[in-house]
């Protein structure tokens, strides 16, 4: 069940309390309560998704950000953007961040997940060993317009059976034939890519989406939905925001911590209750969220907490640094023809009537139908200065996207190019303003902090320029009409000025060796130096992998559950069958 009051939660004792029912919380609740014998509870601080319309709508994605459904974030001012403080959205919802995000399906490059097993001694975190969960997590779709995808992915490299679906952006745009026309004429760092989730991104290819039959597939959709919300051991209470972790004993000379402290999201001042989870807590309320509530709990570096008045519960210095966003830079350019069309508030209507009617149509995709994956060229000036700070020669630096209004068959007035920086050096952190949990922490993302990073826009820039320069756009007589300059130090000037956020933090409660002295978390996602609590969200990324964050979550999260179901015998006959893909269940 979903409830929004206490008084409403049919159990009072759960084995497992999961805060944060988030894009990773909902896929370990889920796997957990696939052993009937636990009891489940997510304590969430959102509402519900279920009557939330806009969450539906994949072309409705913007409407969800500064809304209720967003936690609405804001960086400190960042020096390396010119002091500009950035937005940095986050879900305020069931599902999370899966819920209002822009639904991009990117597992990022197989060599990402292989520098995690090597840093953390565990071959799991392998791209061999967790392709079976990400196989698992994952339900092959036909896309919204019932075209045919073949050629524009590879099968071998996806799962049908799983939670979340996933399929080829289902809306066409005119664009579609300049830019495959493109990348065919370049060739080179443009060339096509069938299948940019093989492992290999690197090229250009068709976005995958995740979105089934027109809508949002997120993990509140997929993990607690009507199939599986009617389990007995599965409750959900919405609205309530977690703001401690206690300790509730000492388990062989370390802080047992698998007591929460929350209160109604509506009433901070009201009741404070308690809970205890009789085997774990699990944390899942994601990347600012999750360091923010260890701190507020004692859980960080001393030197921090005792300036703030707070005790130290647990020494560990690694929570809140490492913080790792990608920058993101975007270029507008004109069409130079008659006959291009822009958004009017009756189109919106008909693209409505017409989504309304049989999920299709531009609402059911996002408007950008191919994404590009780039190296920095090997014999670069820039590595004679910096080291490569990708995981591999099979990793992207730089990822492209383009969009050119959904006005099929005709084009819009402008495309517009969007330049990441996948790999930063920088790196931020994250520090507590004030001692109250309803204070927002004090985020920052150290945006382009290192001159790596700017270089790394530039180059996208100049990848997006080039991709323009190609003669299959010559019949739409393109025009830069962003003021990018020729020279280096305006163009860094131009990037300062207007970048923001691609929102893909990772990194605040990293995991490690279990040996190592940094970090938070033991490869198998326990909080150092104590017991009985468990981390599960995008802040376990020990590096930010080259590209959109849910699918690695997703992956994360999937092979949480088995981690867990192993240190609790009697669940031991439903670990997945990981050994071969074709035996993996849909749970
Ligand atoms: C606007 C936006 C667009 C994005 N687009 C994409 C994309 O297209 N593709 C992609 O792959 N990635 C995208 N991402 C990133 C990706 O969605 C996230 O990295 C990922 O979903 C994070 O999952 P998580 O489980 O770590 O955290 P979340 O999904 O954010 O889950 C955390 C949950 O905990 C809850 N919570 C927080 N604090 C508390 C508390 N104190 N008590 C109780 N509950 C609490 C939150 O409300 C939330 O539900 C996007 C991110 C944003 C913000």
């Amino acid at each position: 069940v979903i409830v929004d009051s206490l008084s409403a939660l049919p159990k009072t004792k759960y084995d497992f309390v999961v805060v944060g029912g988030g894009n990773a919380g909902a896929v370990v609740a889920n796997r957990l309560t696939e052993n009937p014998r636990w009891n489940v509870l997510i304590i969430e601080a959102g509402p519900t998704h279920e009557d939330v319309f806009n969450t539906r709508v994949p072309g409705y994605v913007a409407r969800l950000q500064q809304s209720p459904y967003d936690w609405n974030y804001t960086t400190i001012p960042q020096p390396g953007m010119n002091g500009r403080p950035i937005a940095i959205p986050r879900g305020h919802i069931l599902g999370g961040t899966s819920t209002i995000n822009g639904m991009f399906y990117t597992r990022c490059s197989s060599s990402d997940y292989n520098r995690w097993a090597k840093l953390t001694g565990d071959q799991g975190w392998s791209w061999n060993k967790i392709l079976p969960y990400i196989l698992k997590h994952e339900k092959w779709t036909a896309p919204a317009d019932g075209h045919s995808d073949e050629g524009q992915y590879d099968p071998q490299y996806h799962g049908t059976d799983g939670n979340t679906f996933v399929s080829i952006a289902g809306a066409p745009q005119a664009i579609d034939v300049p830019m495959m026309k493109a990348a065919e004429e370049l060739g080179g760092v443009f060339s096509y890519r069938q299948d940019m989730n093989s492992g290999n991104a690197l090229g250009l290819g068709w976005t995958q989406l995740t979105v089934g039959h027109g809508e949002r597939s997120s993990s509140a959709t997929g993990y607690l939905g009507p199939k599986y919300i009617t389990r007995k051991n599965l409750h959900v209470l919405v609205g309530h925001r977690a703001i401690q972790i206690l300790k509730t004993a000492t388990h062989k000379g370390v802080p047992s911590l698998r007591t929460v402290k929350f209160v109604a999201e509506d009433d901070p001042k009201g009741l404070v209750h308690e809970i205890t989870a009789s085997k774990e807590l699990i944390l899942s309320a994601g990347v600012i969220a999750t360091p923010q509530l260890l701190l507020l709990s004692g859980i960080g570096d001393p030197k921090g907490l005792q300036s703030l008045g707070i005790k130290t519960v647990v020494n560990l210095p690694g929570v809140g640094k490492n913080m790792t966003d990608q920058p993101l830079v975007f270029l507008q350019w004109a069409l130079g023809i008659n006959g291009t069309v822009d958004a009017t508030p009756q189109l919106d209507q008909e693209w409505l009537a017409e989504w309304n009617a049989t999920k299709t149509g531009p609402l059911s995709a996002i408007g950008i139908n191919q994404l590009g994956w780039l190296r920095i060229p090997e014999d670069s000036s820039i590595w004679s200065e910096y080291e490569d700070p990708s995981s591999g020669k099979n990793t992207a630096h730089i990822e492209l996207s383009f969009t050119g209004g959904a006005f099929y068959p005709k084009p819009g007035s402008t495309i517009t190019g969007v330049a990441i920086a996948l790999q930063p050096h920088s790196r931020g952190s994250l520090n507590l303003s004030t001692t109250s949990p309803f204070d927002h922490p004090l985020i920052d993302m150290g945006f382009l902090n290192s001159d790596f990073d700017i270089f790394t826009m530039r180059e996208g820039i100049a990848a997006l320029k080039r991709f323009f320069d190609a003669p299959a756009w010559k019949e739409y007589k393109l025009k830069l009409v962003s003021p990018y300059p020729d020279d280096i130090e305006g163009q860094n000037e131009f990037i300062r000025h207007t970048a923001s956020s691609a929102v893909h933090a990772v990194g605040t409660a990293g995991m490690s060796a279990k040996t190592a002295s940094f970090g938070v978390v033991d490869p198998e996602l326990k909080l150092k130096k104590a017991h009985g609590l468990r981390i599960v969200d995008a802040s376990v990324m020990p590096y930010v992998p080259a590209g959109h964050t849910q699918a690695p979550v997703y992956a994360i999260a999937e092979r949480a559950g088995d981690l867990i179901k192993a240190d609790w015998p009697d669940s031991l006959s439903m670990i997945s069958d990981t050994s071969n893909i074709s035996h993996i269940s849909a749970g």
